[in-house]
């Protein structure tokens, strides 16, 4: 919850200027207590005196400087916080507030001063950069009129709320007041602030009886009275709590609306002009003081409090003080003009400063009490009374209430910036978490690009490494088939040779076979059948061709347990067979080299020899018809070598045998 903070009211009297009576109509009285308030008798009963005790009071011999160190310069702390101040002056036509606000070369006012204030301020910054920018603008009849163009073609000027609810002038000329090229360069690195301080120096609030009956002045009154009429309307029903500020009925109230009771810290600066001339013109600006004194604003929520204020009206005492009502706004019509048009009243030599021995004494702020909520009905009305109010009555001074004021705006400004320290690092962290997920992410996609290479390669790996073992199994297979080929070869001639001896008969190779077979197989090897299948394929086929069948697998499996009938084994029964007698007694006859040349080969050679060779081991024939050939070449396979088949058969007769095998061999 943002602090109240009210708004601030400092009065100031001018010195008479050339052609006025100093009368003493209107007073800065300084209390030995160091309460100081603003005289004003009563103008229907002089022995009344309307006392107004203001946050601070000038009297005539008060300097430029005096009011902005006292209540200026502390505002400028408070910009550069990030508050928009508002700082207006407010009084009847040549009390001078154009003198309070720009002063002279001379004698700077309220502007200069704060510009350069602003400048000391930006200078001494380390943490913070600030860019000063300067907008100048005039209400003149109830429009707005940009002060940095051309007066020519100056448009008029829309007012507008933003978003966040602060009014503004929209197109109105922002003048860089320092090198805006060297804030850009810094701009986006360090964190910025966006105070405003607003310097107004309103027209004349006297009614227009003053400015004559030329119609184009009396219209320009007429636009001024209204927008001062409304200012006083705004300021009674914020003091009032009413639910609609009538903020939007004069340009000058809404722009004013972020000082009245808005988000904005406010200075109101009454100018009085001395003597019993202006002593109605007086009473109405202190009056609009008062009720001003008590709006609240809030610098750092822009939301306006329109809740009643706890403390009693003004107009809720007005009883007490019958004569009081008719100095309330809206003033009766008098002479006027716009802020920006010369003063009525001629300029003539301010008088001096003397010295403080002669018993004035410079300007102060005031000591009275004006802030507790119940005050101020009783000290108005005290104030209509001639004894003075005791001082134990007031809570606390105002130089308390400023202290605490200022110790309240310190505080808020502190939090906003801590706010803003811990908000930069939320944001901070914020962005690294996002960098730190953004570049887990980044690894995560990259460690999946690499598995997927690494799989890619793995699968080309193995495939390559399967279709290797695929092919060395092919290549092994064929070797394999081509042994086993010799083998059953071999086995099956020693199984006949072995048949010849055991029966003592010459040994007959077997019958030739047919040739259709040898055809099937390798049909069957085509098609694929298999290792196992051309194993077992071959072995039938032979098998049903020369009768061998299952025996002569059954031997070659024996053949290779045992280890015995190896190929070498073979070869040297072959060899031995080479001698004549063995020769007729193993039925071999060299009628053909061939044989002999097989039996000196290489064993593969040897192998696709006999595999040629194979149709030589003719099975024995069948005696009657084919049905008989299963059990011809199961008697073959029989190991105790009892086939009745086998000994029913008998090999060809020699010169029938030669014919044979010689169709065999040819
Ligand atoms: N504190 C002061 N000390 C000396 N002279 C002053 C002081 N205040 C005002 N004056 C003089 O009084 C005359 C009127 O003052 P100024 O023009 O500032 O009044 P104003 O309120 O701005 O009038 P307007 O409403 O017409 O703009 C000027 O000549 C100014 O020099």
């Amino acid at each position: 919850m943002a602090h109240a903070y009210k708004v601030k009211i400092a009065a100031r009297l001018r010195p008479p200027i050339y052609g006025e009576i100093n009368d003493d109509g209107v007073q800065v009285v300084h209390n030995d207590d160091d309460i100081s308030f603003i005289s004003v008798p009563n103008p229907r009963d002089a022995s009344q005196i309307f006392k107004f005790p203001l946050t601070s009071c000038y009297d005539p011999l008060a300097n430029q400087e005096d009011i902005f160190e006292n209540d200026v310069r502390p505002m400028i702390d408070v910009v550069y916080s990030g508050v928009t101040v508002t700082v207006f002056a407010y009084g009847v036509t040549s009390s001078g507030k154009t003198h309070t606000m720009q002063g002279t070369k001379s004698d700077p006012g309220i502007i200069p001063r704060a510009v350069e204030a602003l400048f000391e301020k930006q200078s001494g910054l380390q943490r913070y950069h600030a860019s000063l920018a300067v907008s100048y603008m005039e209400i003149y009849k109830d429009e707005v009129y940009d002060l940095l163009v051309a007066r020519d073609n100056a448009p008029k000027l829309p007012v507008r709320e933003n978003d966040s609810g602060q009014v503004f002038v929209a197109n109105l000329t922002s003048l860089p007041v320092d090198s805006l090229a060297e804030f850009d360069k810094i701009y986006t690195q360090v964190p910025t602030l966006s105070g405003k301080l607003n310097l107004v120096d309103l027209a004349g609030s006297e009614n227009n009886k003053m400015t004559g009956n030329d119609p184009s002045r009396m219209a320009e009154s007429a636009a001024i009275n209204k927008s001062l009429s409304v200012l006083g309307q705004v300021v009674h029903a914020i003091n009032q709590g009413a639910s609609r500020i009538p903020y939007r009925n004069s340009k000058l109230t809404r722009l004013l609306q972020d000082a009245l009771g808005g988000s904005s810290v406010g200075l109101l600066i009454c100018n009085l002009a001395p003597g019993v001339k202006f002593r109605q013109d007086t009473l109405n600006t202190l009056n609009f003081a008062v009720r001003t004194k008590n709006i609240e604003n809030k610098p750092v929520v822009n939301e306006r409090d329109n809740r009643p204020i706890p403390k009693p009206h003004f107009a809720a005492i007005q009883p007490s003080g019958p004569k009081l009502a008719a100095a309330v706004l809206p003033v009766a019509s008098s002479s006027s003009s716009g802020s920006s048009r010369p003063s009525l009243v001629p300029s003539y030599p301010v008088p001096t400063r003397p010295n403080s021995t002669n018993g004035s004494r410079v300007p102060r702020p005031s000591m009275a009490n004006f802030g507790g909520s119940s005050s101020l009905g009783p000290r108005l009305s005290q104030v209509m009374a001639p004894p003075p109010p005791p001082r134990a009555t007031y809570a606390l001074t105002d130089k308390e209430i400023d202290e605490r004021i200022a110790r309240a705006v310190e505080a808020e400004v502190a939090r906003r910036l801590e706010e803003r320290e811990r908000e930069r690092d939320r944001e901070e962290d914020a962005r690294r978490a996002a960098e730190a997920e953004e570049r887990a992410k980044e690894m995560e996609k990259q460690k999946q690009k690499e598995q997927q290479r690494d799989l890619s390669c793995g699968q080309e790996q193995t495939l390559h490494s399967s279709e290797d073992l695929e092919s060395e199994l092919k290549k092994r297979l064929e070797e394999l088939e081509q042994k086993m080929f010799v083998q059953q070869a071999l086995a099956r001639k020693i199984i006949e040779i072995e048949w010849a001896v055991n029966h003592g008969k010459p040994f007959q190779p077997s019958p030739k076979r047919p040739r259709k077979h040898k055809a099937k197989k390798a049909k069957a090897v085509k098609n694929g059948s298999g290792a196992g299948g051309g194993g077992s394929g071959g072995g039938s086929g032979r098998g049903s061709s020369c009768a061998a069948g299952e025996g002569s697998h059954r031997n070659e499996e024996s053949l290779s347990r045992q280890d015995v009938l190896n190929s070498d084994v073979v070869l040297q029964l072959a060899k031995g067979s080479t001698d004549s007698s063995e020769k007729e007694n193993l039925g071999v006859e060299v009628t053909n080299n061939s044989n002999n040349h097989n039996s000196l080969r290489s064993p593969k050679r040897q192998a696709d020899a006999m595999l040629e060779d194979d149709s030589s081991l003719e099975t024995p024939p069948p005696k009657s018809k084919k049905g008989k050939m299963a059990s011809a070449a199961a008697a073959v396979v029989r190991e105790d070598g009892s086939d009745d088949d086998w000994e029913q058969w008998e090999p060809p007769a020699p010169g029938k045998k030669s014919k044979k095998r010689n169709a065999v061999l040819v």
